[in-house]
């Protein structure tokens, strides 16, 4: 059993189509990198891996579990095993930096001792808090207020907030979209070698095609809603890249629910994945 199982899932938002049938599987403790150009379907698909987005078809499964043939109650449970770090972190302005991250202990706490932790933390859960931030470089804004960083240093705090998580899946929006190269090159690897070392699964959309490529061991990529490579990097040749990418100028596809014609490069691409049609 593969901790997600992907079948048939397609994604719909009113009349749009989001996701057109996509099936895969990731096993617990794969490292897989999502990639595609703005508006491909990466943070639509993400949200559905986090049970935030119900499918409008097919059946995703995590643990075993189908998740939305559970009740409310049994999913918002299954939704413990998983965290995700959004792109742009919804934190609140007033929130101190440390209470933020002890955010990541909270799912499966226990009312008391979540209260105690956002409003009085112990000096051992600051200090849990304190070495989650100091690997990311944000030691010294352990006590900030969230209104006094900068969106990079946001986007940090989301990453301490998975890295002292519990869950067994991290998934993480394009978590170096603020951040300098050096940095983000600096955050990523403090980010897998936490999941390496925690045994977390790692599902982190990327839009450095090259990070992907050299630092994740598989790669999944997204075209226009459609499901075009899912394989390891070293697959990922000039070809198909520059065919996933092809007549885009990565801005957000006009409908990702019209292209019965075929974009540029779906010869190349066509080769990668067979093609579903969104129904
Ligand atoms: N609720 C919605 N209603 C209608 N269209 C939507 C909705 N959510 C997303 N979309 C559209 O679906 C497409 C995919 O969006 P998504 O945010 O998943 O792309 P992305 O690959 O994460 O893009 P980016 O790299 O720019 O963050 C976009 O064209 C977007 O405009």
């Amino acid at each position: 059993m593969s901790l997600l199982e992907l079948d048939g899932l397609r994604l719909q938002a009113g009349a749009r189509c989001l996701i057109q049938p996509l099936s895969l599987r990731i096993e617990a403790g794969e490292q897989v990198a999502l990639i595609g150009a703005s508006g491909a379907g990466k943070t639509s698909l993400l949200h559905a891996l986090a049970l935030a987005l119900a499918p409008a078809d097919g059946h995703l499964r995590l643990g075993g579990q189908d998740a939305w043939a559970l009740s409310h109650a049994a999913r918002h449970r299954l939704r413990r095993q998983l965290m995700l770090a959004p792109q742009h972190p919804p934190l609140p302005p007033r929130q101190r930096v440390v209470t933020a991250v002890l955010a990541g202990l909270l799912p499966g706490a226990g009312l008391g001792t979540s209260l105690r932790m956002l409003f009085s933390p112990s000096a051992d859960q600051a200090r849990v808090a304190f070495d989650a931030l100091d690997r990311l470089e944000l030691g010294n804004r352990l006590w900030s207020r969230v209104d006094q960083l900068s969106g990079g240093e946001r986007q940090r705090v989301a990453l301490a907030r998975l890295l002292v998580s519990r869950a067994a899946l991290w998934l993480v929006d394009e978590p170096l979209s603020a951040l300098d190269p050096q940095r983000a090159q600096r955050s990523l690897a403090v980010l897998q070698e936490a999941a390496r070392a925690q045994q977390r699964t790692l599902v982190c959309s990327l839009h450095q095609v090259e990070l992907a490529r050299s630092l994740f061991p598989r790669v999944v990529a997204l075209r226009e809603g459609r499901l075009v490579y899912d394989g390891p990097s070293h697959g990922l040749d000039d070809a198909l890249l520059e065919a996933l990418y092809a007549g885009l100028d990565d801005r957000p596809p006009s409908a990702a629910d019209d292209d019965a014609q075929g974009g540029p490069g779906d010869a190349t691409l066509s080769r990668a994945v067979p093609q579903a049609m969104c129904r």
